[in-house]
């Protein structure tokens, strides 16, 4: 253990993120005192029960209130409005930083409510489950997995960036700094996408008649349960990532269906050579990822929390 690298962070939402940012920081007492704010009462009274943070506030107010850090942990969407009610409790030279999947629309939601003598650091760890909640986090989960840290301007101070890079690297993670919209164009090939389209082949499963219920469980091989896997994550998190990424969102989709059409017509047509081309390019994206080691299965921790 090498000590606090801040003395009060105040953790907002308290859903898988911010848990598992919890017990990560236990981990390695990297933070004096955590504190946490969460919406519903209930999400309250589940954090208090299981030891989520050393204080759970009944205000974001009360829950920022000295804090060196704070991490706002909710839904993109609802980023604005927990800025808004933060905003006028920020202690001066305090770091903001978030967790958001999106990056350029949550610095334009939250940047201009901040008050000038705090900073902010955005930032995006690689790393989740399709699991959400109080009870989902594990001190494991960004264990060699990356963290973008997606400075807002310019003229973000050094010195910020580089302790909010400290926690994250003390919490186990690689972290890399990257532009917002390079960042949300990468982050939608990489994640956002696959998403929608795991989404839409269980959704197609679900509408198929000829095709029973029971038979699409009993049958299902190990690429569709990856799909059922990922299209069983938290609905409002992803509809508030598809609103407030949408223009690479339609880019890669359109470089999706292009892509689709090619591969039906090469089928419809008997055209192997296609198909076979297709495929021996896509095998060496996979053989690329494994040599350089960032095949990190999500481990089971944490697989039997539910949704708060
Ligand atoms: N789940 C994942 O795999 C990853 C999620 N993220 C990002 O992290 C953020 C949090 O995601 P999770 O922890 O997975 O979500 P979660 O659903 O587990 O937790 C979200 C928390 O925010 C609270 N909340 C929701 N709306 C709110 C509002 N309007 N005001 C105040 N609190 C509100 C919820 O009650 C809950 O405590 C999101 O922005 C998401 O895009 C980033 C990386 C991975
Ligand atoms: O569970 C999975 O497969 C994920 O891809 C987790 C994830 C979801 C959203 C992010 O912004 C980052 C990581």
């Amino acid at each position: 253990m090498s000590g606090p690298v801040y003395n009060r962070v105040a953790l907002i939402g308290l859903g898988l993120i911010a848990s598992s940012m919890f017990w990560a920081m236990k981990r390695s007492g990297l933070a004096g005192e955590v504190t946490g704010y969460a919406r519903s009462a209930e999400t309250r009274d589940t954090a208090r029960e299981i030891g989520l943070c050393d204080h759970v506030c009944d205000s974001a107010a009360e829950a920022v209130k000295d804090a060196d850090l704070i991490v706002l942990c909710v839904p993109v969407g609802a980023m604005e409005q927990v800025t808004k009610d933060i905003a006028p409790h920020l202690m001066a030279g305090a770091t903001v930083s978030d967790v958001g999947s999106v990056k350029r629309a949550v610095i334009d939601a939250v940047g201009p409510h901040l008050p000038s003598n705090v900073h902010f650091v955005p930032a995006h760890p690689l790393a989740g489950t399709e699991r959400s909640g109080p009870t989902s986090g594990f001190a494991e989960l960004f264990d060699n997995r990356w963290c973008l840290i997606v400075p807002a301007d310019e003229n973000t101070d050094a010195d910020a960036v580089a302790k909010l890079s400290e926690l994250w690297e003390k919490m186990g993670s690689k972290v890399d700094t990257m532009d917002a919209d390079h960042h949300d164009l990468v982050l939608c090939v990489t994640s956002h996408a696959p998403h929608l389209i795991a989404y839409t082949m269980v959704g197609v499963a679900d509408d198929l008649q000829r095709v029973s219920e029971q038979e699409v469980i009993n049958y299902s091989a190990t690429g569709f349960r990856d799909f059922t896997r990922i299209a069983a994550s938290d609905p409002t998190m992803w509809r508030d990532v598809f609103l407030n990424n949408k223009e690479a969102t339609l880019e890669i989709l359109g470089r999706f269906t292009e892509e689709l059409f090619a591969l039906q017509r090469a089928i419809r047509t008997g055209d192997g050579d296609h198909l076979h081309d297709y495929f021996t390019r896509t095998r060496a994206i996979r053989r690329g990822i494994l040599e350089a080691g960032q095949d990190v299965d999500v481990p089971n921790f944490g697989r039997n929390a539910t949704k708060d």
